[in-house]
């Protein structure tokens, strides 16, 4: 069984870097984490990536053979992708036990939301004998401000539905959150360790800045997520390696939790 992470989110998130971390946290353990670039737009990332989709295709290179704009051309690209997927297969296919991939996505979100792309990728590398956990990254800077938090958890969520696969949400560049400490004993009880902003204060505040005309949606909304715990998220801090276990375990668990599960498990 080889497994793999699906990492999405909106651009500059925080995805490559994660990915990236990652890599280098997994030189001192027993996984070979390989990175695979899905964005045909992406100009550098700090990885080494063990395949990039613009060897297959690029926005750039269909936007000038095909007059397409920006968008139509990932949507383009991402299609072909699909279409020519032995290209992927072959490159997964010599792959061993120990291989770990991860996918890095581009960052427009409409691709997992709005369109059946990710979820036929996801399907199809399934196929290929792959245990897949999608990771969601929202940047942490979304915490200051409660409508962009609340609109970032109904992303996820959109994201989740989308896919069916496992998933978990990870809260990124927590360095730069004043007063975010994390030492070995608060990582030993993992609920304590999840970020779960208050629903009610989150409420409170929204009160204040949203119309009240959308008081009653965002207490719904609110409390629908919360009923069902996707206001949860893994702290990220890439600068602490005990932060990208962290995240690592918490994957292993939920593909763990995915393979056991039925649908009722998730019902509140
Ligand atoms: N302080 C801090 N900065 C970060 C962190 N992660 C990413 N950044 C910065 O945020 C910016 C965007 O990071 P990327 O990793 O390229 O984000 P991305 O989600 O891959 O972006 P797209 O490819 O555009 O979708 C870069 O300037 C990074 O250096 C983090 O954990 N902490």
């Amino acid at each position: 069984m080889l497994f793999g992470q699906v990492v999405m989110g909106p651009a500059g998130c925080g995805k490559s870097t994660y990915c990236y971390s990652l890599q280098q946290r997994a030189l001192d353990s027993a996984r070979n984490v390989l990175v695979i670039n899905l964005d045909p737009a992406a100009e550098n990332y700090s990885y080494s990536a063990y395949a990039d989709i613009k060897e297959l295709v690029s926005v750039e290179q269909v936007e000038e053979e095909l007059c397409l704009g920006p968008n139509g051309a990932l949507v383009y690209c991402m299609e072909y992708l699909l279409e020519n997927f032995e290209w992927l297969e072959e490159i997964l296919g010599g792959l061993l036990d120990n291989d770990y991939v991860i996918f890095d996505c581009p960052g427009q979100i409409e691709l997992y939301t709005h369109y059946s792309f990710m979820k036929d990728f996801t399907v199809a590398v399934k196929h290929l004998g792959f245990q897949l956990c999608g990771v969601y990254l929202l940047d942490s800077q979304v915490l200051s401000d409660p409508s962009k938090y609340l609109g970032g958890c109904l992303s996820a969520l959109s994201t989740m539905l989308q896919l069916e696969i496992p998933h978990v949400n990870v809260l990124s560049k927590m360095d730069l959150v004043k007063g975010n400490t994390s030492d070995d004993d608060d990582l030993e009880d993992e609920e304590d360790s999840l970020i779960c902003p208050d629903m009610t204060q989150l409420l409170e505040a929204l009160s204040v800045t949203a119309p009240q005309m959308f008081y009653r949606l965002n207490q719904a909304l609110s409390q629908l997520l919360e009923d069902y715990s996707l206001t949860q998220f893994i702290p990220l801090n890439i600068q602490e390696p005990e932060s990208i276990s962290f995240v690592f375990s918490q994957i292993d668990q939920a593909i763990q939790y995915g393979e056991d599960a039925e649908v009722r498990d998730v019902l509140p």
